[in-house]
């Protein structure tokens, strides 16, 4: 099998409840995100593509619009606004329209942090 991967950069701002750092936490404050997105599938004989590349930004546009320069708390399904629930979000969003979705990553970059989603839950 082959694997294909998009990214596509967001920047948001959030709160969080936690137990260590609970205040400046709670604070509103934002982070810079890359999201990569990885297919994985044969390619088609007669277009030597799994996807289109142009078809695959496409379908990533939706979920970039729904995240870049927003307040995560404001978004209903998302739950806590933490790098795990992204994950998630952007899979369950994605899965629909993508079917070969292999794999969601969300990275921080600047505080060399990843979460990494696979489709397989619990
Ligand atoms: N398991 C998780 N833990 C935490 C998450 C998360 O998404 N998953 N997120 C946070 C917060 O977003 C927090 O703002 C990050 O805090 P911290 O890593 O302590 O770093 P700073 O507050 O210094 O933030 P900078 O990224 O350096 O600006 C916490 N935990
Ligand atoms: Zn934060």
């Amino acid at each position: 099998m082959l694997e294909l991967s998009k990214q596509f950069r967001f920047d948001a701002a959030h709160t969080l409840d936690r137990e260590i750092q609970a205040e400046s936490s709670r604070r509103i404050h934002g982070h810079s995100y890359r999201a990569e997105i990885t297919i994985r599938g044969w390619p088609d004989p007669r277009t030597g593509m799994i996807l289109d590349l142009g078809e695959f930004e496409r379908a990533l546009e939706g979920a970039r619009d729904a995240l870049d320069h927003r307040f995560l708390d404001e978004i209903n399904d998302l739950g806590p606004a933490t790098m795990e629930n992204l994950c998630l979000w952007i899979w369950r969003r994605l899965k629909p329209d993508i079917v070969a979705l292999a794999r969601v990553a969300v990275h921080r970059d600047s505080s060399g942090e990843t979460c990494t989603f696979d489709g397989v839950e619990g």
